[in-house]
């Protein structure tokens, strides 16, 4: 399957993905063809470069409106022939038009454990909260924020001592190792989002 990840920054998780589906020994059934990033000169577009793999700079600011960006996102991905999309890092809501061309070819990892903790800012809810135990979820994505079918989650200890920091970089180590995993599940079609928002696990 030809796979595009849209970034907006660092992109540690690209990363993860590119090691995952470079890498000969796994045979992976992806192959990492486009990355897309809405902001120009992030850590994501020079780790794309060093891979060999395309990448493109589509800047949000230069569009009308959310739609209209979303539509040249997509333009890009159909040129591309993308079969799944990966969010890694990616900062931009999508509008709902976009979504639902993608529904179950679109996945996206977040740091903590879903339904828990949604939006951008989840680390420093999970430490608001004073819970005990966080981790990252890689689902589906749906219209909904942060709401889509699960496919893959780790967790980890939160620690009193943790800041925002601390805990992220814990998470990260777990989304590098989850999200390579959820991907091969998909592209593999061992996992199948179905028609009532619910994954369909084969063997
Ligand atoms: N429709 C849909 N689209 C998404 C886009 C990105 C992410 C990644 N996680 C994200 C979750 C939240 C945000 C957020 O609230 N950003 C501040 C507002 C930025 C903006 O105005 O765009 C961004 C990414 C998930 C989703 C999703 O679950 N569904
Ligand atoms: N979606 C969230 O944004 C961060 C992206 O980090 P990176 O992959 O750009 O390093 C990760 O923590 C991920 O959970």
């Amino acid at each position: 399957k030809n796979v595009a990840v849209l970034i907006s920054g660092s992109g540690t998780n690209l990363q993860a993905l590119i090691d995952h589906t470079q890498c000969p020994g796994n045979k992976s059934s992806a192959q990492i063809v486009l990355v897309i990033s809405n902001k120009a000169n992030v850590k994501g577009l020079e780790r794309a470069h060093k891979a060999g793999i395309p990448s493109l700079v589509i800047n949000h600011k230069l569009y009308k409106s959310r739609e209209e960006f979303d539509d040249a996102v997509h333009e890009e991905l159909v040129h591309a022939n993308v079969d799944l999309v990966c969010l890694a890092g990616f900062m931009r809501i999508l509008s709902g038009s976009f979504v639902r061309k993608w529904t179950g070819r679109i996945l996206n990892v977040h740091p903590s454990l879903l339904p828990s903790f949604k939006g951008a800012n989840a680390h420093k809810l999970v430490l608001e909260s004073g819970v005990r135990i966080s981790g990252c979820t890689v689902h589906f994505v749906a219209e909904e924020i942060d709401s889509g079918a699960i496919l893959v989650q780790k967790s980890v200890p939160v620690f009193t001592s943790d800041t925002e920091a601390s805990l992220s970089e814990r998470v990260k180590r777990l989304e590098h190792i989850a999200y390579p995993s959820a991907l091969e599940m998909v592209a593999s079609d061992k996992a199948v989002l179905q028609e009532n928002g619910k994954v369909l696990w084969k063997e």
